[in-house]
């Protein structure tokens, strides 16, 4: 025991009542500065203290000390006035002796103090464990961040008080901040980051109450001087400080696997709120927090991982994966080589590649071949046709929404940004995106961070962009249409694909190719394709290029009986296939029917359109000898059924003519 009384006479009678009852006394001191020295030499077990002593320093500030040092206290005072009583509540003695005392008064609050202190400090590792299990609970029950931290801080608030509480959760430099504020007994409101950020006009970044890559050793409080000192650091401290009326804080760091750090800060108003007794809760909270925040993060990273497999195997099963290296990209032309030397030189870097070309000359394909050349090739290649798109749903297809973002949005979703992280998103038809997509795009492209609709804190993400179309770019730039700064990001690199028709020395291989994939297919011979097909390939003008050029050497293979060379299911007249739409990248020669004049409208091209499918129809008649129906009937040459094609002949107009010679029948229009 250490009696710490200035009265000599008080001093000597409890130092005999103790004595004498067993308990050693190990000194007595008159004053704080005393005690101090002896307690230095030898700590008591209990220190009984009066409130006023000698020199300047009271008990209740000797109190203060001991109660850092674990050392509980009992007072021994005739002092009642109410603001004393109060001050010296606080400190949490474990008992209060009122003078003059008896020696039995002494013994017995001695031996019910001990006995009740014991048991409160088994009560409170009880407690611990309890809460430890609770907090367990709050934070892996399903649910957001915001909610689960929510449900912690509440088990937290009985045993370390606090008005305000701020979490900050760090991963590898990025940071996010849950603030929640107390309204009523377990009533808190959530402090939004973007509220303080539009009050305040202070950026997110500057926002945090822990600075990124500060480290604090364990947890530590700020009263007084010190909290002004912290507030000084932190802008939000200094912000909360000011305008919720707090004094002192308390921050917990924790640091959860290699990468996440959390500060839990808590706020009071109370000066002096915080005791070492928090600090060592908190030290002793400290590791089974972390190990459960390990395992909730774990966890969630797991769910994460699969629900990214899941949509990658979804996706994959909608886009079947082509391998397209340069092996499958058939051709030797110099015009085909020459873009397989771009291809090499930009593939392992991060530049942007805008593929410009007709359609179907391959620029999906030269897309792939990008990605899979890239350092990229092991992550996934997200395709996305900006023309397939309703302009409306462009925007969350790309950068996904939150929860009701909008009507319709049922459930949060990511975009194909986030889906094709770490590795190539393709843009295809880029010249149709709607002018608004176009800024956000860019902004994409400068900032490397994505924002979905609806959400309010931007996603880092690292994605590199391929971009494709058939526009020529510039004119649409020079007419408005498509935004200049987003052309030069996007043409760093331009690739232009030739058309078919220039490089016609690449038709005999692509038929070859093509006829033995099919052949191989449907399981038929292949017995090779005649001189006068290939001729006839070789002078077609190929408006639709390969893609054209693959189709028809398909149904030349449907056709085929697997014994003879092949030949072609319909003649290939130049001009009847021009393309109709206006700034699209197509044959030069292009001309239409309509006396050869550029059609004006719709009408003009739907007009176009039934010209030409007479004239196609007409000739396969003619071809077939005027059969529509059976084996090498027009229906059958045409994949269509004989009462279709029938249909669309009546239409078009066109009807049986009888002739008076045989065989067959010829036809007019009506
Ligand atoms: N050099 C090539 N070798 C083999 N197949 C090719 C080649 N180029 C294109 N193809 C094939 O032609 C078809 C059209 O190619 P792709 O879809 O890449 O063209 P595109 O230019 O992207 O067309 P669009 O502008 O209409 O989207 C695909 O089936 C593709 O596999």
């Amino acid at each position: 025991m250490l009696i710490v009384e200035d009265e000599y006479i008080i001093a000597n009678d409890l130092e005999l009542i103790l004595g004498e009852a067993g308990y050693p006394v190990i000194g007595v001191a008159d004053s704080v500065a005393e005690a101090l020295a002896l307690m230095d030499q030898q700590k008591p077990d209990i220190v009984m203290l009066d409130i006023y002593l000698k020199g300047k320093e009271t008990g209740i500030d000797l109190a203060k000390q001991l109660e850092e040092l674990s050392i509980p206290f009992i007072y021994i005072s005739a002092n009642d006035n109410k603001s004393v009583l109060e001050a010296v509540k606080a400190t949490q003695p474990i008992g209060y002796i009122v003078k003059p005392f008896r020696g039995k008064d002494i013994l017995t609050t001695l031996e019910i103090s001990r006995y009740r202190h014991a048991h409160s400090v088994e009560m409170k590792l009880r407690e611990e464990k309890v809460l430890q299990i609770a907090l367990t609970d709050a934070l892996s029950a399903p649910g957001s961040w915001e909610q689960k931290l929510l449900n912690a801080a509440m088990l937290l608030q009985s045993l370390v008080p606090f008005d305000f509480l701020s979490i900050q959760s760090q991963k590898k430099g990025t940071s996010q901040l849950f603030n929640y504020y107390r309204v009523g007994f377990d009533e808190y409101q959530i402090i939004n980051l973007a509220d303080i950020h539009q009050l305040t006009n202070i950026t997110p970044d500057h926002l945090l109450m822990v600075e990124t890559g500060d480290v604090l050793p364990g947890p530590v409080r700020y009263s007084e001087e010190n909290f002004l000192n912290f507030c000084e650091k932190s802008r939000l401290g200094q912000l909360l400080a000011k305008n919720f009326r707090l004094e002192s804080a308390m921050i917990m760091p924790l640091n959860v696997g290699l990468v996440d750090t959390f500060f839990i800060t808590f706020l009071s108003r109370k000066p002096d709120v915080y005791l070492s007794g928090h600090l060592r809760l908190l030290e002793r909270l400290e590791q089974p927090i972390v190990l459960m925040l390990e395992r909730v993060l774990a966890f969630e990273e797991v769910a994460r991982l699969s629900e990214q497999l899941k949509r990658e195997n979804n996706y994959l099963q909608e886009e079947v994966k082509t391998l397209a290296n340069f092996e499958e990209i058939i051709g030797r032309s110099q015009r085909l080589l020459r873009v397989f030397d771009q291809v090499t030189q930009v593939a392992n870097t991060n530049t942007s590649v805008l593929i410009l070309g007709e359609s179907g000359t391959g620029k999906e394909l030269i897309a792939r071949a990008l990605h899979n050349l890239s350092s990229r090739k092991d992550k996934i290649l997200v395709k996305i046709n900006c023309a397939a798109l309703p302009a409306t749903l462009i925007e969350s297809e790309l950068f996904g929404h939150e929860k009701g973002a909008f009507t319709g949005a049922i459930e949060k979703r990511i975009g194909k940004f986030e889906l094709a992280h770490g590795g190539t998103i393709f843009l295809d038809e880029i010249g149709e995106m709607p002018l608004e997509l176009q800024a956000k795009l860019l902004r994409v492209l400068q900032e490397k961070e994505i924002e979905r609709v609806g959400g309010k804190t931007p996603i880092k993400t690292d994605v590199r962009v391929v971009a494709a179309t058939n526009r020529y770019l510039e004119k649409e730039v020079a007419e408005g249409r498509f935004r200049m700064d987003l052309y030069f990001r996007l043409a760093t690199f331009p690739i232009t694909l030739p058309s078919l028709r220039e490089r016609p020395g690449d038709i005999p291989l692509l038929a070859q190719f093509f006829a033995q994939r099919s052949a191989r297919k449907l399981g038929k011979p292949f017995r090779g394709i005649s001189e006068t097909v290939l001729n006839e390939l070789i002078n077609y003008s190929w408006p639709g290029n390969i893609r054209e050029l693959e189709n028809v050497i398909e149904q030349a293979v449907i056709i085929n009986d697997g014994q003879s060379p092949l030949t072609l299911g319909r003649p290939l007249i130049n001009s009847l296939f021009s393309t109709a739409l206006s700034g699209t990248m197509s044959q030069p020669d292009a001309s239409f029917k309509l006396g050869n004049s550029t059609p004006k409208d719709l009408q003009d091209v739907k007009q176009i359109q039934q010209e030409t499918e007479r004239d196609y129809i007409l000739a396969i008649l003619k071809q077939t000898n005027g059969r529509i129906r059976g084996n090498g009937g027009a229906a059958e040459l045409m994949n269509l059924k004989p009462t279709t094609l029938e249909y669309r002949m009546e239409k078009l107009g066109i009807r049986k003519v009888l002739s008076a010679q045989p065989p067959g029948s010829s036809f007019g229009i009506n």
